[in-house]
């Protein structure tokens, strides 16, 4: 059964562990950082999400599933590895790039060994004798259109743990003025509610005042206001639908969405 390769459920899986790579993963492993590839990683701090970072680098070691050749690149030189990250990585790393893939995990392997700072502002220099390119790449780099809205940093005094702090402090936040905030709701009566602060959405099935949360939105007001008066879950799940709304607008319900009407 073991011998059988066409079995999947007993395929070995992992990195293939000559005795010299154990040796040295340890070390190497400090060398690599993971962010993620959705947003203009490589140039944008605030929307870039560090996935995975270890201090401080000097090179990593990757060799192809199956074989036992290292990948055709520089080992000191390497410090970052980018999954899918194609359409984004600008020019200068695009030369700097390798493509591999393991099995079905595709990815870049950036050598960014000639940049001193990670992650810098499209302005700092990457290196290249070329000063010329340089500037062009940069210019190049400034007009690039973000895919990916980032976060709105927030006013003072309207951070999340503010939020919170007003959440456990203030009552009413729904403005059910005594009313029940198990009562069925019609989508009619949800969308009487837009303005000012008695601002409702459908989150899942509940119905919610948002109003108040307005000022704490990370995303902007103007974002959740796209969510007055209507069912927003799917917009909800289309930018973060790992954020808990659940515990972070609870104080904000009003009802349940009556779906038989
Ligand atoms: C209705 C309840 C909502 C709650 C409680 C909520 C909460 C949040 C939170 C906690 C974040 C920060 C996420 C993070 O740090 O990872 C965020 C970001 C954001 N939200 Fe919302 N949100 C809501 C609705 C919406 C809606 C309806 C939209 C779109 C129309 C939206 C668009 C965004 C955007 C664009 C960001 C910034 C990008 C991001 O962090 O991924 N949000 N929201």
């Amino acid at each position: 059964m073991d011998d059988d390769d066409s079995d999947f459920t007993f395929c070995p899986v992992g990195i293939p562990a000559s005795k010299h790579q154990l040796e040295v993963l340890p070390t190497k492993m400090n060398d690599i950082r993971i962010i993620d590839g959705i947003s203009d990683v490589a140039r944008d701090s605030q929307s870039a999400t560090l996935l995975w970072e270890r201090e401080p680098f000097s090179g990593v070691s990757l060799e192809k599933k199956g074989t036992a050749d290292p990948l055709p690149f520089n080992e000191s030189d390497v410090q970052r590895v980018l999954f899918d990250k194609q359409e984004t990585v600008l020019e200068k790393d695009k030369s700097l790039e390798k493509q591999d893939s393991v099995g079905s995990l595709s990815f870049n392997v950036v050598d960014l060994s000639t940049r001193k700072n990670d992650l810098p502002p499209p302005t700092t220099s990457i290196g290249s004798k070329d000063s010329s390119k340089d500037s062009e790449e940069q210019a190049a780099a400034s007009t690039r259109k973000r895919v990916v809205r980032a976060k709105v940093p927030f006013e003072k005094g309207y951070s999340q743990m503010d939020w919170l702090r007003v959440t456990r402090t203030q009552h009413d936040l729904a403005g059910l003025k005594g009313k029940s905030n198990r009562r069925l709701i019609s989508m009619d009566e949800v969308k009487q509610h837009k303005t000012g602060d008695s601002i409702w959405t459908v989150l899942k099935g509940r119905v919610y005042n948002i109003a108040p949360y307005m000022k704490f939105h990370p995303g902007g007001d103007d974002m959740l206001m796209k969510a007055a008066g209507k069912d927003c879950t799917s917009l909800f799940n289309k930018y973060h639908a790992w954020v808990n709304a659940e515990f972070l607008i609870e104080k904000c319900l009003v009802g349940v969405l009556d779906e038989t009407q």
